[in-house]
């Protein structure tokens, strides 16, 4: 425990980083900054040189030392889901906390091709306090021919006793590190805050599925006019999909799901190129991880699919409810059925699956059915970011990003 002292010491550091060098850090990242948004050419802002990159890992402070988290072990899958549940984002009225569960971990950071030494944490006596992640991404980049191989950075996490010791750049430079070592000089990754310099502000519109229980947590409140049974009309969902020929998605979907994915993301700015392995690793259904259904009207012919993610948030003082269950929209093609309709089912689905609200960002085709699917907009806003990458044009407008980050 720290003594009172300490505590003093580390909130007067704490005012001092805010006060002098709010971006001191991000000024030392080759990240454009708004000046220098003009006169950049396009594409990487350093050349990378291996010969360069540092070959030994960052220096810590003493008692702090780097690990490589196995997360098919259960106990250091464990000792994240606990460094997670308790200190990671919330939202600015501190009422909710991302509860990530452990099966969700292994999906989000175990895909083919990831790299043990990307998973990156830091212990102190054996205790996990802080945490970044990386996975390897092909990602397609405006109008450029050749896709940039590059990481996808995710789980930024610094124990709450022990913020404002500078960590968390660190970390970030430690990741750097093990990506540069590999040869690769960019990264993409989002985040609710915003540093320099995002490509893209994108915003999180909510669906009510089960507004009583939203009303109860506080994720939504009512005005005067409003009454709870009211609201459960209006948000009312038929007991089964519409669109005939809707199944979850199996195996033998795989190649047929791959081929309509990869050419429906063509149509954006920024998107991933996936391989039949990644598509196997990303969207056959996982119980409580990902759900994904296709559409097949015709024998043996998917025209579209839909698909959603559970991630769960702790409510964090409630007399009646500990937990928030939010589905998140994933990746959706619709090339035969009208998007609203496939949308519409998607909502039907997880209802039926348990959630009480279903969460969407305002990027791909998704504005085509927030509003006539009654979604509101939330005040989460969720910025892009690429990491050494000058882009064409200095900002992507939401609907121009193809990709989502969990
Ligand atoms: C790569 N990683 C980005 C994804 C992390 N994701 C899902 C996220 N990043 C920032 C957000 F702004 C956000 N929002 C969902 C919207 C929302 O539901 N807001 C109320 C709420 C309920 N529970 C929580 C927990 C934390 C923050 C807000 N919460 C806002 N989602």
């Amino acid at each position: 425990q720290l003594t009172v002292v300490q505590k003093q010491t580390q909130y007067n550091q704490q005012l001092l980083d805010k006060l002098n060098k709010p971006h001191q850090f991000w000024e030392t990242q080759p990240m454009p900054n708004i000046n220098e948004l003009d006169s950049l050419k396009p594409g990487p802002i350093q050349e990378g040189i291996l010969a360069e990159v540092r070959q030994d890992p960052y220096n810590l402070i003493s008692k702090f030392e780097w690990c490589n988290v196995d997360l098919r072990n259960d106990e250091q899958a464990q000792q994240v889901y606990t460094l997670l549940k308790e200190n990671y984002v919330e939202d600015d009225d501190n009422m909710f906390r991302f509860d990530y569960s452990i099966d969700f971990l292994r999906w989000a950071l175990l895909p083919p091709g990831q790299h043990p030494d990307w998973i990156v944490g830091v212990k102190v006596n054996q205790k996990l306090v802080g945490f970044i992640t990386g996975i390897p991404v092909t990602l397609h980049i405006e109008n450029q021919q050749t896709k940039v191989k590059m990481t996808e950075i995710n789980f930024l996490c610094v124990h709450k006793k022990i913020r404002a010791n500078r960590l968390a750049p660190v970390l970030i430079k430690e990741i750097t590190r093990r990506v540069h070592i590999k040869n690769m000089w960019q990264a993409v990754y989002t985040a609710g805050i915003v540093v320099p310099t995002p490509i893209s502000q994108t915003r999180y519109y909510h669906r009510s599925l089960n507004a009583k229980k939203l009303i109860e947590v506080g994720f939504s409140s009512l005005s005067a006019r409003q009454t709870i049974s009211r609201q459960q009309k209006l948000y009312k969902l038929p007991e089964e999909p519409k669109t005939q020929g809707l199944r979850p998605m199996k195996k033998k979907d795989v190649a047929q799901v791959t081929k309509l994915l990869n050419e429906y993301l063509k149509q954006f700015k920024l998107y991933f190129k996936y391989t039949e392995d990644e598509v196997k690793h990303w969207f056959i259904p996982r119980k409580d991880v990902i759900s994904t259904y296709v559409v097949e009207k015709e024998q043996g012919v998917v025209t579209d699919f839909l698909s959603f993610y559970n991630l769960p948030s702790q409510v964090i003082k409630n007399p009646k409810h500990t937990h928030l269950r939010a589905a998140y929209s994933y990746y959706n093609v619709a090339t035969k059925t009208p998007i609203v309709q496939l949308m519409y089912d998607a909502l039907i689905l997880a209802k039926n699956e348990g959630y009480d609200v279903f969460n969407a960002l305002d990027i791909m085709e998704n504005e085509k059915f927030l509003k006539e699917l009654m979604f509101c907009p939330g005040d989460g806003q969720l910025n892009y970011y690429l990491y050494n990458w000058k882009l064409e044009s200095n900002m992507l407008k939401p609907e121009e990003i193809g990709i989502v980050l969990v």
